[in-house]
């Protein structure tokens, strides 16, 4: 067991795992199931929106030239036709002295230049006519929506590596794609290793604790847009952790660990890595939490060994794992986005090395300010249930006061950003 590890910058360490970058595989999914996917081809729209033009109202399809001349003291006249529901159209075009009833989302029938909402039109009925009076005129495509004025055929309207959302489902929708290409999403196992793990649904036993990290993993992956794949959880036993990882590793395209990576008699991955030939890109890194987080490399698959502290696993995850996995998915905007913030408590505690505090958005008189999400340490799990963000303290300052400007790390912004920076200047 070498005691004496390097410990690398974290923008050094962010950087190896990233030379990595892995390739991306697409597959096609039904529309229904690509909400949060990422696009793998550009939409274009296969047709004008709208595709025929469309009455916006309730109203009377007209000529609006019929009522150049209709004012209160002489109102134009009009026979109506028929009445065109939404999904139907007029049977004949319209002529000179016509009006069609026409609902919302209708088309314009031939002839009809404008349409004239039900509110401002009187209707008689005479020998079994349909008449409409209206007392002002109206212009030439008043009122019509017209074939193609939001979107011609051919524009492009998402991008590829853009990340499907609500809105985006409707334009795919809109344009018939039944199914959509998207970018695979990577088969993220989680192994939680400790012979003190217990499942959750086992009771306390002296000396024990329940697997936690694995499920906050879990999650983390989902967050992230990959597909988590719980593998169990693992007592500190060489062998037993060996060939279980090996065996995963066929199963997976990126394997996460938590726990022994440390320099305890059991902490096993050091030891495993070493047996699986794995190239350790680093074992130690300028950083809390998660300073012994060490990612190796085995045949163009990353093993991930995250710490078993659940702080510094959840922090770990974050800044190494989630950027991985982005490259994956196709999106260029690898790394979580970041925001200047006010400190809104003071944090008094030295930082030797940068420090990743996790904290929560709070918006205050216009301003973003982030508080801390309580105690700040790496054995910590409660204070995770409200992080939403991690608060960037330099290493080599003296602590922070409320009101100071600082960085933070947005877990939940879906947007991302290319470029890894972790200072202001
Ligand atoms: N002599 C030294 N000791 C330690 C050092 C060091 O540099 N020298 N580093 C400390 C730091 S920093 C950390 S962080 C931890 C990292 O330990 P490991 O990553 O090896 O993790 P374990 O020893 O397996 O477990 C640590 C801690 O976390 C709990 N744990 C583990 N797995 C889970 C889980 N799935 N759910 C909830 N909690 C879990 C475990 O019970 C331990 O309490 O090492 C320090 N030691
Ligand atoms: O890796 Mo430990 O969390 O540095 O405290
Ligand atoms: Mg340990």
């Amino acid at each position: 067991m070498n005691l004496h590890r390097q410990p690398i910058p974290v923008e050094e360490a962010v950087q190896r795992v990233m030379k990595h970058r892995p390739s991306q595989k697409l597959e096609e999914v039904r529309l229904e199931d690509s909400y949060g996917r990422m696009l793998a081809e550009d939409i274009k729209a296969t047709h004008p929106v709208p595709p025929f033009s469309k009455s916006p109202y309730d109203g009377f399809a007209l000529s609006a030239a019929d009522t150049a001349q209709a004012s209160k003291e002489s109102p134009a006249r009009f026979v109506v036709t028929e009445t065109v529901a939404a999904g139907h159209r007029a049977s004949r075009p319209l002529e000179s002295g016509e009006a069609v009833r026409i609902m919302t989302g209708a088309e314009i029938p031939k002839g009809a230049t404008a349409v004239a909402m039900f509110e401002i039109c009187q209707t008689d009925e005479q020998a079994n006519t349909t008449y409409m009076t209206i007392k002002r005129s109206l212009e030439d495509g008043q009122n019509i929506i017209g074939q193609g004025t939001e979107t011609e055929e051919g524009e492009v309207l998402v991008h590829k590596g853009e990340t499907i959302n609500p809105g985006i489902q409707a334009v795919l929708a809109t344009f018939g794609y039944a199914n959509v290409r998207v970018y695979q999403r990577p088969r993220v196992g989680v192994f939680a290793t400790g012979t003190e793990l217990l499942d959750i649904n086992q009771p306390l036993e002296p000396g024990k604790i329940r697997n936690s990290n694995a499920y906050m993993i879990l999650a983390q992956i989902e967050r992230s847009g990959a597909e988590p794949i719980y593998l169990g959880k693992l007592a500190d036993d060489f062998d037993t952790c060996f060939e279980a990882v090996q065996q995963a590793l066929s199963k997976v395209d990126c394997l996460i660990t938590t726990g022994g990576v440390s320099v305890g008699d059991y902490d096993l991955m050091p030891d495993i890595y070493e047996k699986l030939g794995a190239d350790v890109l680093f074992n130690k890194i300028a950083m809390r939490p998660g300073s012994v987080t060490t990612v190796a490399a085995l045949g163009g698959q990353l093993l991930f060994g995250l710490s078993g502290n659940p702080s510094a696993c959840y922090v770990g995850y974050e800044l190494y794992t989630h950027p991985f996995i982005q490259g994956y998915l196709g999106n260029q905007r690898v790394y979580h986005n970041v925001i200047d913030a006010q400190l809104g408590a003071d944090f008094s505690k030295p930082n030797p090395f940068t420090r990743f505090v996790r904290g929560f958005v709070r918006y205050e008189q216009g301003k973003v300010c982030v508080y801390p999400a309580g105690i700040d340490k790496s054995a910590v799990v409660t204070s995770l249930a409200h992080s939403n963000v991690l608060i960037v303290l330099r290493g080599g300052t003296r602590g922070y006061q409320r009101g100071d400007v600082v960085r933070a790390i947005l877990l939940e912004d879906r947007e991302g950003t290319e470029t890894f920076q972790l200072y202001s200047s």
